[in-house]
């Protein structure tokens, strides 16, 4: 565990960067460093290597103050990912990612062998291994960048701003790559960003710092989102937090209802079963929504169905993003292979919603208001 006590640092030249801060970080996880430009947070991480010695207080690693470590003992045990990724521009890609291994002493093929295994590991194709970073994409990058960084399979991640840098879908890519790669390594990762969504999508744990580096709060995202701390906090996390925390509820516990389902082909049940039946493909795949009324008057056009949401493994926000999206009202509930599983309307999403805020941790068994059962 990193620990933080009463860590200051004041630069040379009077500015208090971090005042006091006191912060436990988890091992095995990601504990996301948040806030305003200027707040302190590079400079927090940075102290965790040594780059930055701190002018107060102290930071210990697994009980020993960092103080007492050699720095390069220190640096080897903790893998650096920053923005741009700062890859050496002369050596290849595979040189790059070595880098460690071979400044400890590993021989040429042994660090050429995990070179391969980690570009496959961040979903690097293995015959970038010879091209040099300005050959690259912004993305490949940085994915060299964090596979440079878990070379040596330190315990200790830290990451300054990893994503910063490439588009957000490119982004969002690598926020999956990094989630799916802690699954598998567990290491503990300190990230620093100043995109509280970002915060909200990998952090197990967020600390907000304000400015003058100190701690605003430091709790769980669902906590976050949930309950504030103060004023700067709600103003950082932004408008819409009730709506993201919808993402912390899972979709599974929704009562679907069957849907009155027609094939492509068919014709429609006389008298229709609903004001709306849900065309399928062959496969139970959505095709839209048929309207008997239009139907009946020869226009076979079908009204869209927004997107659906995963029945098992989707959240309460996708359900209401999906019931929102959707002209009928009603969601679809897909599963694992897009198939129609059923349906739900926008009134059951929104008992769901109600339940969950009640605190019952999912959504109710029927639609309900929560405080009446
Ligand atoms: N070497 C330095 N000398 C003096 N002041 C510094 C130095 N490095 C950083 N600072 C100041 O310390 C404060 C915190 O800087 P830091 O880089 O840690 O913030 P940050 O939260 O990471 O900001 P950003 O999101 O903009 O990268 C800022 O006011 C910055 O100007």
């Amino acid at each position: 565990m990193i620990r933080f006590e009463s860590v200051t640092k004041r630069y040379p030249d009077g500015t208090v960067a971090v005042d006091g801060l006191s912060l436990e970080i988890p091992d095995r996880s990601i504990t996301v460093l948040v806030g305003p430009s200027g707040c302190g947070k590079t400079t927090s991480l940075r102290m965790v290597n040594r780059m930055i010695e701190p002018t107060g207080g102290r930071i210990l690693l697994d009980g020993q103050d960092l103080q007492q470590q050699p720095v390069h003992t220190l640096r080897r045990s903790m893998g650096y990912v920053i923005q741009h990724a700062g890859l050496f521009p002369h050596r290849t890609v595979a040189d790059n990612i070595a880098t460690v291994p071979r400044l400890l002493g590993w021989d040429r093929g042994r660090a050429r062998s995990r070179a391969m295994e980690l570009m496959e590991r961040v979903g690097l194709d293995t015959a970038l291994a010879k091209r040099y970073p300005y050959q690259l994409s912004g993305g490949q990058q940085q994915r060299v960048g964090v596979a440079r960084a878990l070379a040596a399979d330190p315990p200790v991640l830290l990451m300054d701003e990893p994503f910063s840098a490439v588009d957000p879908i490119v982004r969002k890519g690598l926020q999956e790559e990094l989630l799916r790669i802690q699954q598998e390594l567990g290491k503990t990762i300190v990230f620093v960003t100043h995109d509280i969504d970002e915060a909200i999508r990998l952090g197990d744990m967020i600390a907000v710092l304000r400015t003058g580096g100190r701690l605003a709060q430091f709790a769980p995202p669902d906590q976050l989102l949930s309950a504030p701390a103060d004023a700067f906090v709600e103003d950082f996390l932004g408008a819409d937090r009730g709506i993201r925390r919808l993402s912390f509820f899972t979709s599974a516990g929704l009562e679907l209802s069957a849907a009155p389902v027609v094939g492509a082909d068919d014709a429609l049940p006389d008298p229709p079963a609903a004001p709306y039946l849900l065309v399928v493909d062959g496969d139970r795949r959505p095709l839209g929504w048929a309207d008997p009324k239009r139907r009946a008057a020869g226009d076979r056009t079908l009204i869209p169905y927004g997107r659906p949401f995963q029945a098992e493994h989707g959240t309460l926000r996708e359900a209401l993003d999906s019931a929102v999206l959707s002209p009928t009202g009603w969601a679809i509930a897909v599963d694992g292979d897009g198939r129609a599983v059923g349906v739900v309307s926008q009134e059951a999403v929104a008992a769901a919603i109600r339940a969950a805020h009640a605190g019952q941790g999912g959504a109710p068994e029927d639609a309900e208001p929560a405080g009446v059962r």
